[in-house]
């Protein structure tokens, strides 16, 4: 993070990031291709490796991810009293520039919407026109679909075919908890008037708290991943394709002691006892172009224990047992709304 003497004002409490020297864009994301064969294994790889990966070739129709960018576009561009209406954000609705309860802030403005287990957007969420609840209610349809292929590969992968329901029957469990968010990053014009060395936060670093996160975005750059020697990686953009996130409730590992340097890769995770990588991730704001993003977050019901596996105990790692206590996602999501957006939300959970 960096403090200038004279920050402009209109950034507000928005953090500003220093640019990393690094190459461009990282040419190594993995790219899975779910219509291949192999693809099961590749998936199963990626998401030990980096806890990130894109998928091609995944059967989503680009027909209904244009019609839902249309409409969000619609939906941002409309007067502030019309999206205040949706608002302000708690934490559903429509949020500009703060992001949850604790001081996060960041270039953007969003709307964010409870997903019922079949995939529809919940009556209780308020979606600004029946258009867009509509083209929502398709899109999630969709690209829970590649959730669902998803966490089965990794099941199947972890614990042998006859449970690869294991990880996706929780999030088509009745009352599982499931959320939609789309993201408008506005082109940031203060951008000009800082030093090349700044870039200003749109979205601040965290990792995502659910099992797996589905993301697509327009071209327009901004998303990073963090590597795990801390390295900021830029992600090139790519409208036709998704991108996967491990979240923390897939993630879990186990570490004897943790040290410094291990609490900044915060690769241990509870699900999978650590075989899978949740990845740290942000978003910077861009000057010139908007960046509209669309996330689907399949979590399990507040009741469902997040615990390792049993299976996966014991099984090599050098690991004894667990290293987190048996918690449930609703404890989970509990603690996650008291923290900080890059917080270490696992911490109270590690015994
Ligand atoms: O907008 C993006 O590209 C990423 C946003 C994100 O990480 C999130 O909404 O959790
Ligand atoms: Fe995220």
């Amino acid at each position: 993070m960096v403090v200038l003497a004279t920050t402009p004002a209109a950034l507000d409490q928005i953090s500003l990031l220093r640019s990393s020297p690094e190459p461009l864009f990282f040419p190594g994301v993995p790219a899975v291709d779910l219509s291949s064969p192999g693809a099961a294994l590749a998936v199963v790889d990626a998401c030990q490796r980096f806890g990130f990966f894109k998928v091609v070739n995944h059967g989503v129709p680009m027909g209904v991810v244009d019609r839902l960018e249309a409409e969000a576009v619609r939906f941002f561009a409309s007067p502030q009293v019309e999206k205040d209406a949706s608002g302000p954000a708690n934490p559903l609705g429509y949020g500009n520039k703060r992001i949850g309860r604790n001081g996060d802030m960041g270039w953007l403005e969003y709307l964010l919407l409870a997903v019922n287990h079949q995939g529809s957007v919940s009556k209780a969420s308020p979606v600004p026109s029946s258009s867009l609840r509509e083209v929502v209610n398709e899109y999630v349809g969709a690209v829970r679909g590649v959730a669902t292929w998803v966490l089965e590969a990794v099941a199947e992968g972890l614990l042998g075919v006859a449970r690869r329901d294991a990880l996706s029957g929780m999030v088509a469990d009745a009352g599982s908890d499931q959320v939609f968010r789309v993201n408008h990053y506005p082109p940031c014009p203060l951008l000009e008037r800082l030093p090349d060395s700044c870039s200003v936060t749109g979205f601040g670093e965290h990792t995502d708290p659910q099992l797996v996160s589905v993301l697509r975005s327009n071209g327009t750059p901004g998303l990073q991943v963090a590597l795990r020697d801390g390295r900021w990686l830029p992600v090139p953009p790519d409208r036709d394709a998704f991108f996967v996130i491990v979240g923390d409730s897939l993630e879990v590992t186990k570490h004897p002691s943790p040290s410094i340097a291990y609490i900044h890769l915060l690769y241990q995770k509870v699900l999978t006892n650590g075989r899978m990588k949740s990845v740290r991730h942000r978003v910077v704001a861009n000057s010139l172009k908007p960046r509209v993003s669309m996330i689907y977050f399949a979590g399990p019901a507040p009741e469902q224990r997040i615990a390792p596996l049993p299976e996966l105990l014991g099984q090599g790692h050098g690991e004894q047992g667990p290293l987190y206590r048996d918690f449930t996602w609703g404890d989970y999501k509990k603690a996650a709304y008291r923290s900080r957006l890059g917080d270490d939300r696992l911490d109270p959970f590690r015994i």
